[in-house]
């Protein structure tokens, strides 16, 4: 049977907030929770009644203290985060804030702190965000994203070195003039390169036939993404994704 199989999905949301000028992002360190000692966006659990959005403006409120001003805040992206052997999907809802009110504070989830974009953690957050942030960062038009997670063995050694890493990369487009590639780097980076912005809709694919993790990364949870699939360049963000993983429906 599909390990990835869903039966039922979580909403989640997910904020990064921007500081155009200064080309810098704030972060909070998760202090407790699910993802727990990685820098991450604010967000969390959409509640029942409550729009993706809704869920976003609060969250945000709640770890960093700032209200996100309705001018500067638009939606990113929307990525489903599927676990080996769990029928549960969590369909995480990504937005970008532009500006804001209020004081940025720490609370008893989140430490808050702001970085370059040169200068961003990858190595201290979940490994997908070396996806999709940069092409958030971009100010490229909505992707959507599947990211897949295996659960890590316990007894699993750290590599020294990544020559044990075996990587195959498929780029596959609806559009044919697509423009995206990904590259495998040594330390298992994948960057996507170019990017064409007139293409309606691109998308790729990337497996890893070994673990992805590096020595750098020991600390995302038990967890370590095999494999994804993007699209970019979508023409408007998508709203909601089928329990088959295909996007469902987009924004008006
Ligand atoms: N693979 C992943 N990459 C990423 O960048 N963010 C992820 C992620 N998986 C989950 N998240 C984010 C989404 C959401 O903002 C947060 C998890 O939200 P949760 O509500 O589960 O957090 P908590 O366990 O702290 O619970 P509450 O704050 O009580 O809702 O982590």
């Amino acid at each position: 049977m599909d390990p990835f199989r869903l039966t039922s999905k979580k909403v989640l949301t997910l904020v990064m907030v921007i500081d155009k000028e200064q080309q810098k992002i704030l972060l909070g360190y998760k202090k407790r929770g699910f993802g727990a000692h990685l820098w991450n966006g604010f967000g969390g659990k959409v509640e029942p009644g409550e729009t993706p959005q809704q869920g976003a403006l609060r969250e945000l409120e709640e770890e960093a203290g700032i209200t996100a001003k309705p001018e500067g805040f638009q939606k990113a992206g929307l990525l489903l985060f599927l676990f080996e052997n769990d029928p549960v999907g969590l369909e995480t809802h990504v937005y970008k804030a532009y500006s804001y009110q209020g004081q940025i504070r720490e609370c008893d989830e989140m430490r808050p702190q702001w970085f370059n974009f040169a200068d961003i953690p990858y190595d201290q957050m979940w490994e997908d965000d070396r996806i999709w942030l940069p092409i958030l960062l971009k100010e490229q038009a909505p992707f959507f994203g599947r990211m897949y997670f295996k659960r890590r063995p316990l007894e699993e050694s750290v590599p020294d070195q990544l020559t044990n890493l075996s990587t195959s990369t498929s780029t596959t487009s609806t559009a044919a003039t697509t423009a995206t590639t990904t590259i495998t780097t040594a330390s298992a980076t994948p960057v996507v390169v170019e990017t064409n912005s007139s293409t309606p809709i691109a998308s790729l694919s990337k497996t890893m036939t070994a673990t992805s993790f590096t020595p750098g990364q020991p600390k995302s949870g038990p967890f370590t993404m095999f494999e994804y699939h993007i699209e970019q360049n979508l023409l408007a963000p998508p709203k909601e994704i089928a329990l088959d993983g295909t996007i469902a429906s987009f924004e008006n």
